[in-house]
């Protein structure tokens, strides 16, 4: 396992908030002497570099690449595949290249069409935010948070040594790392984060579908949970169609199984069973101080984010 990690010229792919987060949060740890942006709407170029994000910017990727130790691929999932497949000639011999993408399947499938002259490891930081575009990012964004690496099944020792780097770049950032199947991931994440999310849009949805309860209203009494969902429901609209589109069955599992228990709890409010209602929420309740325990959330809003204020 390598230790500690330098790069020479990292280039960023997407310099949205994920991608600006690594750019400031590597600069901050001296993990590279030079970034180059690479994004398809050059205002994004323009913005990220007047905020110091990169060094460089380029709307041609191949021009981008060049001479880059280190690709960090931080895009919408649905673009991974033909950035990859881009970078499958265009990245320099040797050269890491990682992603951020919230579904690992379709970057594994990527990694694997990988010559072997170049090493791609499908990485998925458990960090981040609503907000999106290089504005929104900041360096501590993956203190103490996870990194999920799902490797591609290549056992040649150039392979192994990237999987090594690219652990220890997150590492070098702040984060711990756990590796584990795309499959693996993909199912969990349905669980953990994309079930959670469809949730949101959905109850958001529906709240500005009820005629009778005035829009001013939804503002005024949003503390009683909603305003949770507001949060969340405000997240990046094509950024969430494209997790949707790439995790279509583990989302439709996991979504069969809250649909199941939503309907218990319909016919528990339905029938009166007090006790039935009772008994779910205190399975459940404990589940929220097993987070907190574990330090993946805490009771001040923002923890943590003391370079960032909202
Ligand atoms: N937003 C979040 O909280 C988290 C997002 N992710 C993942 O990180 C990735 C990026 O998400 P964000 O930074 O939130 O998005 P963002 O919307 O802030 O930034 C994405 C950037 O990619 C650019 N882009 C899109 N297609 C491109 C292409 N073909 N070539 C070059 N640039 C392209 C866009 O112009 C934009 O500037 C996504 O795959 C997402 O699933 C992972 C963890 C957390
Ligand atoms: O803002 C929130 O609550 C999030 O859940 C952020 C987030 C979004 C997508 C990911 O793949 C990981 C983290």
């Amino acid at each position: 396992m390598t230790d500690s990690v330098k790069f020479n010229r990292a280039c960023v792919i997407g310099v949205g908030l994920i991608g600006s987060s690594l750019a400031h949060a590597m600069r901050t740890a001296a993990l590279v002497d030079e970034i180059i942006g690479v994004d398809r709407d050059a205002d994004v170029i323009a913005r990220a570099q007047k905020l110091g994000v990169i060094d460089k910017g380029e709307t041609d990727l191949v021009k981008g690449v060049k001479g880059a130790d280190l690709i960090i691929v931080s895009t919408p999932v649905g673009a991974i595949g033909a950035v990859a497949a881009e970078l499958a000639s265009a990245a320099d011999d040797g050269a890491l290249i990682i992603d951020v993408g919230s579904v690992k399947g379709v970057a594994l499938d990527a990694a694997k069409a990988m010559p072997e002259r170049v090493h791609f490891v499908p990485c998925h930081p458990v960090a981040g935010t609503e907000q999106s575009g290089p504005e929104a990012g900041f360096a501590s964004l993956f203190h103490d948070r996870w990194c999920i690496l799902t490797p591609a099944p290549r056992d040649d020792d150039a392979y192994k040594a990237a999987v090594d780097k690219a652990a220890a770049l997150w590492s070098g950032v702040g984060a711990k790392v756990e590796i584990m199947t795309a499959e693996h991931h993909d199912l969990a994440l349905a669980v953990t984060s994309h079930l959670p999310h469809l949730i949101a849009f959905t109850i958001v949805g529906a709240a500005d579908d009820v005629e009778s309860v005035a829009a001013g209203e939804i503002v005024k009494y949003s503390a009683g949970g909603f305003r949770d969902f507001t949060r969340i429901a405000a997240s990046d609209p094509v950024m969430w169609r494209d997790v949707f589109l790439n995790n279509k069955e583990a989302v439709l599992e996991v979504l069969g199984r809250f649909s199941e228990e939503l309907a218990v709890m319909q016919r528990a409010i339905r029938w009166g069973d007090g006790q039935a209602l009772e008994d779910a929420f205190t399975r459940v309740r404990g589940l929220r101080k097993a987070i907190v325990e574990a330090g993946q959330e805490s009771a001040a809003p923002n923890f943590g984010r003391d370079d960032k204020p909202r």
